[in-house]
């Protein structure tokens, strides 16, 4: 093993053309590994080719070129364990209605070939907080519980690496917390997590490295830490007492008058405080009657790195 759970190696997706629909490069040559153990963001806008990625991960989806190595095994010639090293909690609902959660668990463990003996199912349901609803009708349970069934399908066969698609989108805040507190335990446990996400607030502080997908391309892959240090500017918001000018600024602080009244500057938090800001102002002899700074966050970096391409 080579300290990755994940390797991908130039992997291509081109769905075939259908009588309505053109032929669609989904994936163009995607390299990357994901180290065993991380929490490991996957981002991109709508289309971008992260549910494609996750679903060949999955073996959903077949892909047209490339190579996939899934803890170590590769998913063209060790398909039976390169699957079973992965579980994927999937973006839609796809329970049977009349399956109990109980027997919905045990099924999927029988798909995977886990002897009775090893299965987990109790302490699944324990873990998923359905204990008191093993024995109900899927078709009876909440949104939010069905969410969690999924959960606890993709953990029946013990994987080693969780996949979790849009986890948390339409999800109220108590079902986020406990699906986050349990992502955090199975991986204090040494599962690798890999999640897409639509929040980016989430993956900034769910994910130790992240990955951006634009257009069927990895466009950048790097510790959340580092993708924030990208972008270190602050921007100050400066509401006058009684309309002014824009005062003279040093260097390293640039400033701009909105349309209505308000001066806004910006300037790198690493060279220059915002105190320097703040005496620039004071010195022009401009009062203040509100004043906010803003931090760039992930939402940022994410804007700065697919908006031109
Ligand atoms: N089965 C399919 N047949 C043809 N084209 C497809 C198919 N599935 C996806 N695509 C196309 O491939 C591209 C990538 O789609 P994909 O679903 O992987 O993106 P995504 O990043 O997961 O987006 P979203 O966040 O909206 O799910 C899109 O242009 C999509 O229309």
């Amino acid at each position: 093993m080579t300290g990755n759970a994940i390797e991908i190696e130039n992997l291509r997706k081109t769905y075939a053309a259908t009588p309505r629909t053109e032929a669609k490069e989904a994936l163009k040559g995607v390299d990357l590994n994901i180290p065993q153990g991380s929490i490991f963001g996957l981002l991109g806008p709508n289309g971008a080719g992260k549910s494609t990625l996750i679903n060949i991960l999955a073996g959903l989806v077949l892909k047209t070129e490339g190579k996939v190595k899934i803890w170590g095994f590769d998913q063209d010639r060790n398909p039976r364990q390169s699957r079973a090293s992965i579980g994927v909690m999937p973006q839609e609902v796809n329970l049977d209605p009349f399956f109990t959660p109980r027997a919905s668990l045990e099924v999927q463990a029988g798909l995977y070939g886990v002897p009775k003996a090893q299965r987990k199912t109790d302490e699944i349901l324990e873990l998923i907080g359905l204990t008191d609803k093993a024995e109900a009708y899927s078709r009876s349970l909440s949104g939010g519980m069905r969410r969690r069934l999924l959960l606890g399908k993709a953990l029946v066969h013990s994987p080693q690496i969780l996949v979790l698609d849009e986890p948390t989108a339409g999800v109220d805040i108590e079902l986020r917390n406990m699906l986050w507190q349990n992502v955090r335990k199975l991986n204090e446990g040494g599962m690798t997590i890999i999640l897409t996400t639509h929040y980016l607030e989430e993956a900034e502080q769910m994910c130790d490295e992240i990955a951006i997908i634009n257009h069927g391309e990895v466009t950048v892959r790097d510790t959340t830490a580092n993708l924030l240090s990208r972008l270190d500017g602050k921007t100050m918001v400066v509401q006058p007492d009684r309309p002014a000018e824009l005062p003279d600024l040093p260097d390293g602080i640039t400033g701009e008058k909105t349309a209505d009244g308000r001066l806004v500057f910006t300037y790198q938090s690493g060279k220059t405080s915002a105190e320097e800001v703040l005496r620039a102002v004071h010195s022009a002899g401009i009062g203040i009657r509100d004043v906010k700074t803003e931090q760039a966050d992930l939402e940022d970096v994410f804007l700065s790195l697919t908006r031109s391409v």
